[in-house]
């Protein structure tokens, strides 16, 4: 399997060089070469099996000859027997066609485990084969930051770099990477948002010598590895609740658009998906793009679902190929173009093929905090404010006729990564698990900068370069 750049502007690499290079050096994103294709028979076997071994089958399509099955299957195994429900990726039903996947019962509480448990045995065993090190660097609103770290910290080959806005992720996501004290990790508050941390990472992958230099590579869901690991529980999710081939709709609280264009990805392997619903808090951009053609960034918005607090989703641009036939011509103007106009206008024939498969609406701050509440009235149980934005679009898709039948929404991270948001609607604090029982007395260690990449570079070159 190869991989291409949305951008068309460098050669194709194996599944080990994307995920080696995080970034394409064109500054486009990687995509395989052509879908993988799984009958709905054969999803329905591997999405019935145990979650690591799903997982060692599904990435298996995707990794060609840079790992074998039996070493997928061995990292995979070990990747989920981290994680702490024997299950590992929960369906709760909800109501008669309404469902929630859990995705938050990783070491760090969010769905970012679910990729990075396995990318970090990956780099290991690239890295070792090859006798190579790499700094990897990741920008965060809160969750890819720590579970970054957390699969990363005990790699020999590799240093690791998180970009967080200061102050505008909680204290517990903070306290989840900056109390990592270890040589080869680094965090660094940006005083500015996530958009501006991104950007700085954009930039570095920009420059050569630097990238030279300090073996620079990515985690976040630019690298396609990601997006590979994320498609698996659309699989496992669907095989529990379809009746034959049935067409079954997930509804996604979406930032940078990751995750749901791992549903896309799925879909596209041929398991059977209705339609992915994207749920975008008051940062909605991506709701009028799709909704109404408008790709204009505006300030964001901090909200209490930080971790979407984003304006410019990365992963945009693979739909935006997708949906121009894979025209990387067509798409790097298009991408210039953004770029040099801060904004774009999607036109309708790129509008209707992106509609094919996605529906969208954004859920206001004060529609989440009832959604929390609503929730917990009627269940007892208590969902982070990502997962409510989730939840209060999906029931709006359902009533508004925009989605039917059966309908799973992804609940992406635990209540416990945002206590304040959860008591403040519900009047209860949700409990951290036993292991994070000391978060809050652990030393912390970050260094701060300037939304500027020259400050970046500096503080990384100082601690990491050659
Ligand atoms: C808890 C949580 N939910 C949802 C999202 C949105 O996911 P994506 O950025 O893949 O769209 C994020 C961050 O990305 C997150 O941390
Ligand atoms: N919400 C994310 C933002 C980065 O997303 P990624 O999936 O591209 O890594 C976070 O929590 O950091």
């Amino acid at each position: 399997m190869k991989y291409i750049s949305t951008r068309g502007g460098c050669s194709a690499v194996d599944f080990e060089g994307a995920l080696l290079a995080g970034l394409a050096p064109d500054g486009g994103l990687y995509m395989p070469e052509s879908w993988p294709q799984i009958s709905p028979q054969d999803a329905r076997r591997i999405g019935q099996l145990p979650y690591a071994q799903a997982a060692a089958e599904i990435l298996s399509l995707f990794a060609g000859e840079s790992f074998t099955i039996d070493e997928l299957s061995t990292m995979a195994a070990d990747a989920y027997g981290t994680f702490t429900d024997d299950r590992v990726a929960p369906l709760v039903k909800l109501g008669p066609e309404d469902w929630m996947l859990e995705l938050f019962h990783g070491p760090t509480l969010a769905f970012k485990d679910f990729a990075m448990q396995i990318l970090g045995r990956l780099f290991d065993a690239a890295l070792e084969r090859s006798d190579r090190r790499l700094t990897i660097i990741a920008a965060t609103s809160g969750d890819t930051g720590s579970a970054a770290i957390e699969a990363l910290k005990s790699c020999a080959r590799v240093n690791v770099v998180v970009l967080h806005p200061e102050g505008r992720v909680s204290a517990v996501q903070q306290r989840m990477m900056t109390s990592v004290i270890a040589p080869n990790v680094m965090n660094i508050a940006i005083k500015g948002s996530f958009d501006d941390c991104q950007a700085i990472v954009k930039t570095l992958f920009a420059d050569d010598a630097f990238v030279r230099d300090v073996r620079l590579s990515g985690v976040n869901s630019i690298n396609w590895a990601r997006l590979a690991a994320q498609t698996v529980y659309y699989f496992t999710a669907w095989a529990q609740i379809a009746d034959g081939d049935e067409a079954v709709n997930f509804v996604v609280p979406t930032g940078n658009f990751g995750d749901v264009f791992a549903g896309y990805a799925a879909k596209r392997m041929g398991l059977p998906i209705a339609k992915l619903g994207v749920a975008a808090n008051a940062n909605d951009i991506l709701h009028r793009a799709i909704a109404h053609g408008d790709y204009t960034p505006s300030s964001v918005k901090p909200t209490a679902s930080p971790s979407m607090d984003i304006q410019v989703a990365s992963n945009f641009e693979r739909l935006l190929f997708e949906a121009k036939n894979r025209d990387a011509n067509a798409l790097r103007e298009t991408m210039e173009s953004f770029a040099n106009n801060k904004g774009m206008k999607i036109d309708e024939e790129t509008l209707a093929a992106i509609r094919e498969d996605f529906v969208s609406d954004a859920v206001s701050m004060e529609e989440t905090l009832s959604e929390i509440a609503r929730h917990h009235k009627e269940t007892g149980a208590l969902i982070d404010p990502h997962t409510a934005v989730g939840r209060a679009a999906a029931i709006r898709f359902r009533e508004s006729g925009a989605l039917s039948g059966k309908i799973v929404t992804l609940s992406t991270a635990h209540p416990a990564k945002f206590p304040e948001a959860v008591k403040d609607a519900t009047g209860e604090t949700p409990a951290l698990p036993d292991f994070y029982a000391d978060l809050f007395d652990r030393p912390e260690k970050m260094e701060y900068a300037l939304a500027e990449p020259q400050a970046v570079k500096t503080l990384i070159s100082d601690a990491f370069a050659n």
